[in-house]
């Protein structure tokens, strides 16, 4: 088999125009948010080492209800759903822990075998 670019006229054929218009506008939309999710877990993990170094708690649970507050009514004003907007970032968030948390484990560990 050979290979294929992520975006094929193959993947085109025999569907309507439209729809073939709008899954490529799907398409550029999803690896938008693949870039976006990137950056900011680049940013998160910048964020986790800062934590680990200074002993900070991994969640900082009065931060997340204002970024709740704030997203929703982001989302209001986007006519997004509110509460998919809330449960998007719930999800994100948990994994930012989950990595904040797994950089603490390391530092602690690296200033024991100091
Ligand atoms: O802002 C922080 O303190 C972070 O650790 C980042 C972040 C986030 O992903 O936005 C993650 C965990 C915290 O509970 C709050 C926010």
């Amino acid at each position: 088999m050979t290979d294929t670019p992520a975006t094929t006229s193959r993947d085109d054929d025999g569907i309507p125009p439209e729809l073939a218009r709008l899954r490529h506008s799907i398409d550029n939309i999803d690896a938008a948010l693949i870039y976006l999710l990137a950056e900011r877990f680049k940013a998160t993990k910048q964020v986790g080492v800062l934590k680990a170094q200074r002993g900070l708690p991994a969640s900082d649970p009065g931060r997340e209800e204002r970024q709740v507050a704030r997203l929703r009514e982001l989302a209001r004003t986007a006519d997004l759903d509110p509460v998919f907007a809330e449960k998007l970032l719930a999800f994100i968030v948990a994994e930012v822990i989950r990595h904040h948390e797994a950089l603490a484990q390391d530092h602690a560990q690296d200033q024991q075998q100091d």
